[in-house]
């Protein structure tokens, strides 16, 4: 199984950039691990405190339950996944099975600041998009998609996303093999990328 690592900022691109890659590749093939499946488990706090979270602290990610899920799926067993809801800021009581594939992209914000989980990917790819482009990203997501208000985005941002930016994920990019630069849509880069991943499955 090849294991690819795709971290980056908040707002960076990498869930387009996976799902570039993974367009019109067969799905039986080439799965799609999110380290959003792999926040801790917050049952035992109230939705109010769970919403005071930082979740963009390394702290925050069950790290040994994703290593645990990715060295099954390397021995080729499958895995139950936890389901995340960001309404809830919590894993709901549902689980997905996930089967073993030759390609597997894990994608995530803090998946590069583990050493463990760094150790098992084959290849380590960083999106990279300015602060700025990131933050208008961030913005039009929360207050369009999760309910947000303007104060409280830009807040978080301030207090939260850019300080754990600046100590953990922007560090984590010396760790790439890959820094697919995304301001603009990076067809070039993906490209690449897909020529790699046919490569393991011709
Ligand atoms: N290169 C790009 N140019 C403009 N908008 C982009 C680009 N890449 C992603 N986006 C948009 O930015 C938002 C965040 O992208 P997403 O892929 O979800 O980022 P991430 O998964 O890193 O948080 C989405 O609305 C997406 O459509
Ligand atoms: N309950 C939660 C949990 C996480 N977040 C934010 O998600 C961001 C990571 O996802 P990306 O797709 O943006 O990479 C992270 O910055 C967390 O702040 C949230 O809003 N609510």
């Amino acid at each position: 199984m090849l294991i690819i690592g795709i971290a980056g900022g908040t707002g960076s691109g990498k869930t387009t950039v996976v799902n570039q890659i993974i367009n019109e590749l067969p799905n039986e093939e080439v799965g799609v691990i999110s380290q959003d499946s792999y926040y801790n488990d917050l049952s035992h706090l109230t939705l109010p405190e769970r919403k005071k979270v930082n979740f963009d602290h390394p702290k925050a990610i069950d790290f040994p339950l994703l290593e645990e899920h990715l060295t099954l799926l390397k021995d080729g067993k499958s895995i139950h996944q936890p389901v995340y809801s960001f309404l809830e800021c919590n894993r709901t009581d549902e689980m997905i099975v996930i089967h073993p594939r030759k390609v597997l992209l894990v994608e995530g914000i803090l998946i590069m600041t583990n050493p463990q989980i760094r150790a098992m990917f084959d290849i380590k790819i960083f999106v990279h998009a300015d602060s700025d482009e990131r933050l208008i990203r961030r913005l039009k997501r929360d207050i369009n998609e999760r309910g947000w208000n303007l104060n409280d985005t830009l807040d978080c941002y301030q207090n939260t996303l850019k300080p754990m930016h600046d100590q953990f994920i922007e560090p984590s990019k010396e760790y790439a093999d890959i820094i697919i630069p995304n301001n603009k849509y990076n067809t070039v880069a993906v490209d690449i990328v897909r020529g790699i991943i046919n490569e393991k499955l011709t």
